[in-house]
């Protein structure tokens, strides 16, 4: 059940995660491994990443991976809606999104002509958004300047 009034009518929402210098010196040293470990226990019932989400909606547990897209090789995603699991999320660590061209997160009605687009976002914004359980789907544009890093995850 969805508990954040902003979520249930607008589908699609952004907030500011808090990052610690442990997050941003482990991105600048881009140490990938490590920050997955961090990601690992932040996840977990009792980590920043589960309490910030929690009062969104309920859900048991979240999973997560570290999507990096660079240009020129990267390419479109295809649109997408996140299979049996109750909310999707896309927290930027992208450092110079100022930089960084495409990368657009797009979402819309499952099979609509017509989306939302939402820029690559700077460090620290983290957008949270309805599956296909709630009938929505995504994707994400190539990017076709810079780097852009997120972390993107679910809730089940
Ligand atoms: O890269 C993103 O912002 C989202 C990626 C995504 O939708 C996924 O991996 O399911
Ligand atoms: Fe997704």
């Amino acid at each position: 059940m969805i508990k954040d009034q902003e979520l249930e009518n607008n589908h699609i929402i952004e907030r500011q995660f808090p990052l610690n210098e442990e997050i941003i010196s482990l991105l600048k040293a881009e140490n990938w491994r490590e920050l997955d470990q961090y990601f690992l226990k932040a996840e977990k019932p009792g980590g920043v990443l589960f309490d910030f989400l929690k009062p969104l909606l309920d859900f048991e547990s979240i999973e997560h991976i570290i999507a990096i897209r660079s240009a020129p090789e990267d390419e479109d995603g295809i649109w997408h809606d996140d299979g049996s699991r109750i909310l999707g999320f896309s927290l930027s660590l992208t450092q110079n999104h100022a930089q960084t061209v495409g990368g657009e997160l797009r979402f819309r009605p499952k099979g609509a002509s017509d989306y939302h687009k939402i820029a690559t976002r700077p460090m620290g914004t983290i957008l949270i958004f309805k599956t296909g359980i709630y009938g929505f789907e995504h994707m994400v544009s190539a990017v076709t300047e810079g780097k852009r890093v997120v972390i993107a995850g679910w809730c089940s």
